[in-house]
């Protein structure tokens, strides 16, 4: 038997991401599903104040709608010449959700006085899973029972780059230099960047959890 994962992404791109982390790992028994794929529900808004809570909004949503174990990421790009912005607010730090070019022309606007020695910067990830506690999965629309819940989170730390580089990946890619590269974000290959980036630390973190989820249902 295999356990449906939900994992809840409107970010194509992201949801690449994390689709090939999954499958790198190799975790026997569960099967990814996306959103496209589930019934239609009202998603909560984003409004944590922290990535960890946007994680678990998401998730919880996910899960309380369709009842499947449910997988998502909140992530972000955290500068220090901002003092940390525009951290839960990367994606629509621009004014309008999502628009990657207009965030990033913003980005550069925003630093164009800033030395190379203060463009310090880190992208990071939470991840959550939220599950069923009980076995088989109770409705979640009805039940009072409180779900399984793990979160991880992966720090990527680099520099804001004055120009945008390279072609791959999505969202300030091409704005950030890792510590120790020569290439952008956007110029790494699709593995390279899930080797080092923050959503592939904090989604490896979770398979120890995703494994357990796999084999209790190998046990029925
Ligand atoms: O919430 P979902 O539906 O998953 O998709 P989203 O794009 O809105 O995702 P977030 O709310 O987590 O916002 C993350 C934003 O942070 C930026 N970001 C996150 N991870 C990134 C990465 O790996 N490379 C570049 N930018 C990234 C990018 O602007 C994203 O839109
Ligand atoms: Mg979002």
């Amino acid at each position: 038997m295999t356990v449906r994962l939900l994992v809840a992404s409107r970010n194509a791109k992201k949801l690449a991401e994390l689709r090939r982390v999954l499958e790198s790992e190799g975790i026997v028994g569960i099967e990814p599903v996306g959103l496209d794929e589930v019934p239609e529900f009202p998603e909560e808004p984003e409004d944590g104040a922290t990535f960890e809570d946007n994680a678990l909004i998401k998730a919880r949503s996910g899960w309380r709608a369709t009842g499947l174990a449910c997988l998502a990421d909140d992530s972000g790009l955290a500068v220090d010449a901002l003092n940390g912005m525009p951290g839960v607010l990367s994606a629509r730090w621009a004014g309008r959700h999502g628009d990657d070019a207009a965030n990033n022309a913003l980005l550069v606007g925003q630093l164009s006085d800033v030395p190379d020695d203060r463009r310090g910067a880190a992208f990071f990830s939470s991840c959550a899973l939220v599950y069923s506690a009980a076995d088989p999965a109770v409705d979640p629309e009805t039940s009072t029972e409180n779900p399984v819940e793990r979160v991880a989170e992966g720090r990527w730390a680099g520099h804001v780059l004055r120009d945008p580089r390279g072609e791959g990946g999505f969202g300030y890619d091409p704005l950030f230099l890792p510590e120790g590269s020569d290439r952008s974000a956007a110029e790494l290959t699709p593995g390279e960047k899930d080797a080092d980036s923050h959503r592939g630390r904090a989604l490896r973190a979770l398979v120890p959890a995703l494994r357990e989820l796999a084999e209790r249902s190998r046990t029925d």
